[in-house]
Formats: C-alpha cells, sequence, structure tokens
C-alpha cells in the first residue's frame, strides 16, 4: 500500500464523529483488496474491526485507530487538503489510520503466531466511540476481544522516530461542558427593559477562570477551557441568549467532581444576578487513559532497542482519549509518536510529517511479533 497517498486521501475527507461514512467505505475498499484467507472483517456503526489469524495462536493482540476528524476550517494550503467545508483531520486521525492499514498489510502478507485484531473507531474527538465500541466486542463479538491493545497518538512537538509514553496515568479524565444562558432580550435602545444574556455569559466566562485557580490544590492539576462562546442575533438587539461550550480536565474523578460542583454554584448565581436561566450539559465525559504498567515498561524496553526509534518516558498530559475505556478493561498502552509540525493538534495548520509512515508500520510489526 503507498501509506502516504492513503493518508492524503483520507486527509481529504474528513467527518465527525459517527459520520464516518465516506472513511469507513473508503478503509473496507481497500481491507477488501487484501488476500482475505486470514481476515474476517466486521463493521460496527462506522467503525470496523479486522481480525487477522495467527499461525499458532495463543492469545489476541490488539491495535486501535481513531477515525474521526474535527470541526475546523484546514488552513494549510496543502495541495490534499480537506474537501469537506469546515472539517479538517487536525488531530491526525488520518496518520493514524493509515499506519493502522500499514500494520495490518504487514500482518496479512507475514502472519504472527498469535490473531491480531485492528480496531477503526469512530468519534474519539466526540461524543466518544471506545466505550460503546469496546461493549460492542465484548458482548456481541467475543473472538474479537484482545488479551492487551496498543495505540498511538501523534506529537507534533516530538521529532519524527520519536516515541514517548510511561506507566499510569497518560491523558486526562474529561468532561465536555454547555452552559445556555437564557434571558430577556430586547431593543439595544432600551437595555433596563431587558437582561443582557451576552453580558451575564461574558460574566461567567471571566469567574469560570477562578474555578482552577481557586478550587484546585495547587499541587494538582486540572484546566477548564472555554473554547466557544456565542451570543445574540445582530448588532442592535439585546442577547436573549447566550452560550459557553468548553472541557474540564482533570487527573482524578474528585477533583472532576469539585469544579463541576463550583460551576454550578457560579451559574446558580448568574441565574440570581442576571434574573436568567441557565442550564447546564456536561455532554460526553472520557475515563483518564490509565496505562497498564507492565506494558508501558515492556514497550519502552522493546523501543528503546529498536533502530532509528528514540524512546522517552514522557509526562502525562491534559489531552483527553477515550482509549481510557479500553485501559479500563484490559491491558492497554497508548504511546506519543513524533511527527514534528510547527502548528500542534487542533491547529487549523497542522501539518505533521510523513516520514512516520515509513517506518511506524514495521516497528509495530515487529512489536506484535514479539509480544
Ligand atoms: C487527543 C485529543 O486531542 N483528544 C481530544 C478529546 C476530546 C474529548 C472531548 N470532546 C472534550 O473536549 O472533552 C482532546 O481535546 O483532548
Amino acid at each position: 500500500m503507498d501509506l502516504v497517498n492513503i493518508r492524503r486521501e483520507l486527509h481529504q475527507i474528513p467527518e465527525i464523529g459517527f459520520q464516518e461514512f465516506k472513511t469507513q467505505a473508503y478503509l473496507k475498499n481497500l481491507i477488501g483488496q487484501l488476500p482475505q484467507e486470514r481476515l474476517e472483517v466486521v463493521q460496527w456503526k462506522t467503525g470496523l474491526a479486522v481480525k487477522i489469524r495467527g499461525t499458532e495462536p495463543m492469545k489476541t493482540i490488539g491495535w486501535r485507530t481513531d477515525i474521526d476528524g474535527l470541526p475546523i476550517t484546514e488552513l494549510t494550503g496543502l495541495p490534499f487538503a480537506s474537501v469537506h467545508p469546515g472539517l479538517m483531520h487536525a488531530c491526525g486521525h488520518d496518520i493514524h489510520m493509515a499506519v493502522a492499514l500499514g500494520l495490518l498489510e504487514k500482518l496479512v502478507a507475514e502472519p504472527i503466531k498469535d490473531d491480531a485484531v485492528i480496531l477503526f473507531q469512530p468519534a474519539e474527538e466526540g461524543p466518544g466511540g471506545a466505550l460503546p465500541f469496546r461493549e460492542w466486542l465484548k458482548h456481541d463479538m467475543p473472538s474479537f476481544m484482545p488479551d492487551r491493545l496498543y495505540a498511538l497518538h501523534i506529537a507534533p512537538e516530538l521529532p519524527v522516530g520519536t516515541v514517548a509514553t510511561k506507566p499510569g496515568l497518560l491523558f486526562a479524565n474529561t468532561s465536555e461542558l454547555f452552559i445556555d444562558l437564557h434571558g430577556k432580550g430586547g431593543h439595544a435602545a432600551y437595555p433596563h427593559l431587558t437582561e443582557d444574556m451576552a453580558v451575564a455569559a461574558a460574566s461567567l466566562l471571566i469567574q469560570l477562570q477562578t474555578v482552577v485557580s481557586r478550587n484546585v490544590d495547587p499541587m494538582d492539576s486540572a484546566v477548564l477551557t472555554v473554547g466557544k462562546f456565542s451570543a445574540g442575533t445582530v448588532q442592535n438587539i439585546i442577547a436573549e441568549n447566550a452560550r459557553l461550550e468548553g472541557t474540564i480536565r482533570t487527573l482524578n474523578a474528585e477533583s472532576m467532581r469539585r469544579i463541576k460542583r463550583r460551576i454550578e454554584g457560579l451559574c446558580r448565581a448568574i441565574e440570581e444576578g442576571y434574573n436568567c436561566r441557565v442550564t447546564i450539559d456536561y455532554g460526553a465525559s472520557y475515563l483518564q487513559v490509565d496505562n497498564d504498567e507492565a506494558l508501558a515498561e515492556e514497550f519502552l524496553a522493546f523501543a528503546g532497542e529498536a533502530a532509528g526509534i528514540q524512546a522517552i518516558r514522557c509526562e502525562a498530559a491534559m489531552t483527553g482519549e477515550d482509549f481510557g475505556y479500553f485501559t479500563e478493561e484490559l491491558p492497554a498502552l497508548m504511546f506519543w509518536a513524533g511527527a514534528g509540525s510547527e502548528f500542534g493538534l487542533h491547529h487549523a495548520k497542522l501539518n505533521p510529517d510523513e516520514k512516520l509512515l515509513g517506518f511506524m508500520p514495521d516497528f509495530l510489526y515487529s512489536l506484535f511479533k514479539n509480544c
């Protein structure tokens, strides 16, 4: 397979969570062109699970890739930029899919002793595909449930050739946050007859900045980011509605509960102070990614010996990943793979270095062989 070309074709057709219809069809078509003798392919919603029968299987080794894009308008100017307006593979899932296909091709060409499964999972960016996918595999397709599972995420800030991970906590607990404010709007010239939701939301936005700084132990860590603020309709109408959209990140469940209680308190105060109604929706939440200790040590030792790979023991990050639902269920490991881009994850100019595709499938294939 020409992985660079495949990555570019996938890059052009980003789709958001559970809408990955073209992506699924593209993947199915490519997988259908491989020799089928050892393959079993099943479809789950917009995802796929592929099993490759080993020669003397004692266990099943799994690889998981996410397949969804993000609602971002691409600004890379690349000749293979997204053709889906307002959508972009700005988190590297196009690269992740190409790596998974490269690994699959190798496992088919030269089967290893054990069985292998490759999971093409939808909706990582939201609302979260890992938990329902996991439950489906467990209850409806138990023969596809791996005994151990691996995954990578590109790291634009690390040079190509670097892999980084750690035992235990790698990524944070997350919860989405949607806050809607409703109050009386009206004519711009009669503010005394209205309750201005643009002002109420602006005030709430500023107050939210104190939640982490004043409610979380400085020796702990947390993030509360509001990524989207919208209010009103036009310039001369006082806003009747406003909406804040954000995300909460913590290193443990107790901090998440404390932050939510504090947000709820601030929202009640805004209701009182601005004579309005405020509703909170926590959307999707992801469990922390807790790497299996033994797998992580084994991986770091293996990668440390691999030619052309620089293995690093890294710190935990406040990124979220629904891969946490897999680490909750079975021995699983996620690692960062350096992808040297000037622009980071979720940036409209993210441009991961495709050199990664030249060696990562080989590296993973030998990892699988050595399991
Ligand atoms: C690796 C990465 O960037 N993951 C996303 C996961 C998003 C989870 C959810 N939609 C949220 O915003 O809380 C991230 O933003 O960390």
